[in-house]
């Protein structure tokens, strides 16, 4: 099976780095892109091929990835229609923040088996959380889909209703956790830590309470125990939590959210 990535930029690198430290040959990956050098950079630290053009990749693929920002995706898909429509065989995965099955299936002019993709930036570290939702694809397409994924990550599968809802809580929220860790450091700053120490501190706090979290969960743990071990009576964890909700800790992070769905609605 060859997969093809059509956009080799951030997204496409992680997932392809993933895929082949996770044991895809190379050989079966192919890559184009706008400034072809990038994908032909790409091809050569991997082993992998570079397409002449993005109707050379679709040629070749069983599975196409369209790892464009949504704004390309449009084009990407007139020079690709031609080739992918009326082969069932080839599968079309969409990595678009805000483009639907829908919406790709009116751009194609066809019911093509689609794949749509949620991942998020920890790819790049092998941490991503990412959806997948499908439509007229195979099991073994879906299958193939979700394999390629789980070498970046965690996967889900979700109906496609709770997209946006996924996005804001998996693929936004790695900018506001940075935020955070900044606010953190900002801080640490104040009393007298430097700036890098703090991020240090910060971050790894952050990512240790991750790990515990997603640890205990599969004992059915729930976030407000967890909070419950840290604050002693009377103590410094309690005194900072009820400063932060009186500073709109949990409505601003609600507020985060529903302005990332209000976004997303605009996107497609
Ligand atoms: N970044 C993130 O955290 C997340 C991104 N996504 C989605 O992933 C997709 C990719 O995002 P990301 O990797 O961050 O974007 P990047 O900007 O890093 O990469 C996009 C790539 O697409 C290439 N490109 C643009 N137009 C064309 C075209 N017509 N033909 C071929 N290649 C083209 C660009 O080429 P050039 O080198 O010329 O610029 C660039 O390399 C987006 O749709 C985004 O919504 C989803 C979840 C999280
Ligand atoms: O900001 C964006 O639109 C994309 C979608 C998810 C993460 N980045």
């Amino acid at each position: 099976m060859r997969i093809g990535f059509i956009g080799t930029g951030a997204m496409a690198q992680a997932i392809a780095r993933g895929a082949v430290a996770s044991g895809v040959d190379p050989a079966t990956l192919v890559f184009s892109n706008r400034t072809a050098t990038k994908a032909c950079d790409l091809a050569d630290e991997l082993g992998a091929t570079a397409a002449s053009s993005n109707a050379s990749l679709a040629r070749q693929a069983d599975i196409v990835i369209l790892a464009v920002k949504p704004k390309d995706q449009r084009a990407v898909i007139k020079e690709i229609s031609p080739i992918v429509v009326g082969h069932p065989d080839v599968c079309v995965v969409s990595l678009a923040a805000g483009r639907t099955l829908d919406q790709i299936t009116t751009d194609f002019g066809a019911g093509i088996p689609l794949v749509r993709v949620m991942p998020n930036v920890a790819a790049t570290v092998g941490q991503s959380m990412t959806a997948l939702t499908a439509a007229r694809a195979t099991d073994a397409q879906v299958a193939a889909v979700r394999f390629l994924m789980d070498s970046i990550g965690r996967t889900i599968l979700i109906d496609e209703d709770y997209f946006p809802v996924f996005q804001a809580l998996a693929s936004c929220s790695p900018a506001w956790y940075f935020q955070i860790v900044d606010s953190f450091a900002r801080a640490g700053l104040k009393h007298g830590l430097s700036k890098d120490s703090a991020v240090e501190i910060a971050a790894q706090a952050m990512a240790g309470a991750a790990a515990l979290l997603l640890a205990e969960r599969e004992n059915g743990t729930i976030p407000a125990q967890l909070i419950d071990r840290v604050t002693s009576p009377g103590g410094t964890t309690i005194a900072g939590l009820l400063a932060a909700e009186e500073g709109g800790l949990s409505t601003a992070l609600v507020s985060a959210v529903d302005a990332s769905i209000h976004a997303d609605s605009h996107l497609g």
